[in-house]
């Protein structure tokens, strides 16, 4: 089979860049075209030295793109960037996975409320699939557009979703507690991700209104046929990548320790990338990795269920789980170039 040519664009920033150095390794593809506006006309290895020696290719500007036959591209652009390109790109022959939140809900109230996009609606919303492959494989086989998930919502959705496709919990009183590692934020400079601010500290931010809460409850009202309601709070962590979020919820009627486990095996029964783990996970586990541990257990004193969800953020909170999608998308083995093993310590 001749390999699948594809495009990175936004390379240069941090899910950019891990889909670089995933896809270097993937034995089905070449990548064909890296762009980036700040950058062009050096190499992807002189902004990420790193990699130097592997991924050495030129940067070029994203509107050098008819120059390329491209199968499929990622676009690992800001929010409310990527539609403008979706626009652009919509009579061309690829398709695309945009690792941003522009095309994951599904309402011009929603995207005005919580993404302040100034009453812009993405075009061709209709046709995205949401790229979450333990729930809509068959969607994502046949998709040309693909919402890849956020990074909490990933952890938070793979957590959730056996307990409220069974209809075993209160779905209007769900806790979600999240802490994440800083490259969340991506590459740009900010004040409250320097050094001093987050070394050696710990803080709580975006309570109430973050934005991933309508994208957790968005997605879970499908799985669970439901109105979900959800108190989400996330927390910046001092380390560089991973998502440890604890879930606790009430179910309606009887739980036991075994119902719960054998609800969680039978659902992931076919999900390569999720683990389903004897102890609490740590995010070491799946650092550098596409897996989501999750370990689930039932209090009986306070008649809660817990579940503990660990991914890494630029894995399969991003660049991991795009490429999980673009193996459905080609047909291919979903774990193709996705055979990481956790780096721990
Ligand atoms: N970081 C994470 O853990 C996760 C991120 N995401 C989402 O993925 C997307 C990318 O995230 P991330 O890699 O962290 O972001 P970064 O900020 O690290 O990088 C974004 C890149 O986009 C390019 N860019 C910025 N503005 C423009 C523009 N106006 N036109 C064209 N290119 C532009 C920049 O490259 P250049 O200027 O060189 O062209 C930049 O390097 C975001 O939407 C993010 O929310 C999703 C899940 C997890
Ligand atoms: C530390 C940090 O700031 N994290 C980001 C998560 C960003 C992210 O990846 O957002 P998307 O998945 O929606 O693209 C935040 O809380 O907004």
């Amino acid at each position: 089979m001749a390999k699948k040519k594809i495009g990175i664009i936004g390379a240069t920033g941090y899910t950019g860049s891990e889909l670089v150095r995933i896809l270097t390794n993937h034995p089905d593809i070449e990548i064909t075209m890296i762009t980036s506006e700040s950058r062009v006309g050096e190499l992807f290895s002189d902004v990420h030295p790193f990699l130097q020696g592997i991924a050495d290719q030129k940067l070029v500007s994203i509107n050098q793109i008819d120059d390329y036959e491209l199968d499929l591209v990622f676009l690992a652009l800001p929010h409310g960037v990527s539609m403008d390109f979706v626009k652009r790109f919509k009579h061309k022959p690829f398709k695309i996975i945009d690792l941003s939140g522009d095309f994951r809900l599904n309402s011009k109230e929603v995207y005005e409320e919580w993404y302040k996009l100034n009453h812009i609606f993405p075009e061709g919303i209709e046709k995205a699939v949401f790229g979450s492959p333990e729930l809509f494989f068959d969607k994502i086989k046949d998709a040309n557009l693909i919402a890849n998930p956020g990074c909490f919502p990933t952890s938070a959705i793979l957590g959730l979703a056996p307990l409220l496709k069974a209809n075993l919990i209160e779905e209007d009183n769900i806790i979600v507690d999240s802490k994440t590692g800083v490259t969340g934020a991506g590459i740009k400079a900010k004040t409250v991700n320097l050094y001093s601010n987050v070394n050696d500290n710990f803080k709580a931010y975006g309570l109430k209104y973050h934005r991933h809460t309508i994208e957790m409850q968005g997605v879970l009202d499908k799985v669970s046929e439901k109105e979900t309601c959800i108190q989400f709070t996330p927390h910046l962590l001092p380390v560089d990548r991973g998502i440890l979020t604890t879930i606790y919820v009430r179910p309606t009627g009887k739980m036991d320790e075994i119902k719960l486990k054998e609800l969680y095996a039978d659902f992931y029964a076919n999900a390569p990338f999720v683990r389903l783990r004897k102890q609490e996970p740590a995010i070491k586990d799946v650092r550098g990795t596409n897996y989501c541990d999750l370990y689930v257990t039932y209090d009986k004193r306070t008649n809660m269920v817990i579940v503990i969800s660990v991914i890494d953020n630029l894995i399969k909170g991003a660049a991991g789980q795009a490429v999980q999608n673009m193996n459905i998308m080609f047909n291919l083995e979903e774990t193709k170039g996705l055979n990481l093993i956790p780096l721990n310590p």
